[in-house]
């Protein structure tokens, strides 16, 4: 074989492939172990698709007569598939560093967010600021977010409230797409709050009769490409009628529903993604047994967000009730001014601890189950012939220590790699 390929990753301790039946989501016992190659290498076509995965020795004899853009020896390192974040709002203005100290003093998150706090807050400084001050935010935001090993992130607007400045977040959302080495899935969160002034009726109709129709001339005239749609239904909040509405207005658009629900109270959010066919439900610390029964069975994804209950000290979402009852189980960030975090790793370790996870529910539920999630697992969350060759490479012999070291990504990530490039070399800075 002598047909140019990108990159040789070669020798590796461990390549951790999560699973390699063309499963598009991982549940039940198939969590129990995931597929691991001991002394293996990958090569990555020209087309930044992985071509060929396996024992060292295989590949090596397979590629013998190979030329590769480069060629990385990973003796003693650890191959796995880029982290996937299905759940973040990372564009915006002003953080909320001093609403952290009333929080610790007691003040609740909705408390902080009827006194005009929270998302308001963010709200009107992400109205003000101008579009090119946001990517210069947003870029740097998720550059973090690489170095910590996620290469596919889910990105949402909703600081915006109303159409020009939700189009502004969407627009500066694809502009950091276009000029990072980052795979984005983009949502529409025109419904993350009441804004000041209207009533939960006139934003539901503000948001169905404003912004979606100017959102789907944006999307078929080609200037905009989003993939999800989100509302937070909450009490307080939009409730679940708005909710639905404009998710349905949402799916009959061809956008992806993947919403907020059964945070701070049940509201029957889960049966209600279950009965819209929504891809994924995130939060969900406050959900019925029947809640859990319909998503499993509708196949909605749960996206568990350990950052929030931790920072908020919430009750901790029933990962085990999920995973037992057969619920795609996935992992986010929720990386905003009230979680600020931007590492997949701690969100993982967390996800162990307070959720009672186990390691390989854990990455499972940041790699192919997030890429579930997203709609994407046919191309991303685990490291098979024909996806994209998204991968990381850790300092350490085995995986579980990307786990078990709390905030320890600093040193163990070693490479990030997105299509066959090196994006992020611990060793250097990249020009990239
Ligand atoms: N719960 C609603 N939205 C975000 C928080 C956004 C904010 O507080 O700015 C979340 O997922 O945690
Ligand atoms: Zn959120």
């Amino acid at each position: 074989m002598s047909s140019s390929n990108r990159l040789l990753v070669k020798n590796a301790q461990q390549v951790v492939l999560i699973c390699s039946g063309g499963q598009k989501y991982l549940t039940g016992h198939e969590l129990q172990s995931l597929s691991v190659i001991e002394n293996g290498s990958v090569v990555i076509g020209g087309d930044g698709l992985i071509k060929a995965v396996g024992p060292a020795e295989t590949i090596a004899a397979r590629f013998s007569e190979a030329t590769f853009d480069k060629v990385i020896d990973a003796s003693g390192m650890c191959v796995l598939p880029g982290l996937v974040d299905a759940h973040t709002h990372p564009v915006w203005a002003g953080d909320r560093v001093h609403e952290f100290a009333m929080k610790l003093a007691g003040a609740s998150y909705m408390d902080v967010h009827r006194a005009g706090g929270g998302i308001h807050f963010t709200v009107e400084h992400t109205r003000a600021a101008a579009a090119s001050d946001l990517l210069t935010s947003l870029k740097s935001r998720l550059v973090r977010m690489q170095r910590a090993g996620t290469t596919l992130v889910e990105c949402k607007s909703g600081y915006g409230l109303e159409l020009h400045a939700e189009l502004k977040m969407l627009q500066v959302i694809e502009e950091a797409g276009r000029s990072l080495p980052i795979n984005i899935s983009s949502t529409f969160c025109g419904a993350h709050a009441v804004p000041r002034g209207k009533t939960e009726a006139e934003a539901t109709e503000d948001v169905l009769q404003v912004q979606l129709p100017l959102l789907k001339e944006q999307m078929s005239a080609g200037n905009l490409k989003v993939d999800n749609i989100d509302v937070f239904c909450e009490r307080g909040v939009f409730d679940v009628a708005s909710t639905r509405s404009i998710l349905r207005a949402g799916k009959d658009m061809g956008l992806n529903i993947n919403f907020h629900g059964d945070e701070l109270h049940p509201m029957n959010a889960a049966q209600l993604g279950a009965e819209l066919g929504a891809l994924a439900v995130s939060h969900l610390e406050e959900v019925s047994d029947e809640g859990i029964a319909a998503m499993a069975e509708a196949k909605t994804a749960a996206v568990l967000l350990p950052t929030t209950a931790y920072i908020l000290r919430l009750p901790q979402p029933r990962a085990r009730d999920m995973l037992e009852a057969g619920v795609i189980v996935a992992l986010g960030s929720d990386f905003n001014p009230n979680a600020y975090c931007c590492s997949m790793p701690i969100v993982m370790h967390l996800a162990c601890v307070n959720m009672k996870m186990s390691m390989t529910e854990a990455l499972a539920a940041a790699t192919i189950n997030a890429a579930y999630a997203l709609g994407r697992s046919h191309t991303h969350g685990s490291l098979e012939v024909d996806k994209h060759g998204d991968l990381l490479l850790l300092n350490a012999t085995r995986w579980e220590h990307l786990i078990y070291q709390l905030g320890g990504h600093q040193e163990l990530v070693r490479y990030v790699v997105v299509k066959g490039n090196v994006v992020y070399d611990n060793d250097k800075t990249l020009d990239l």
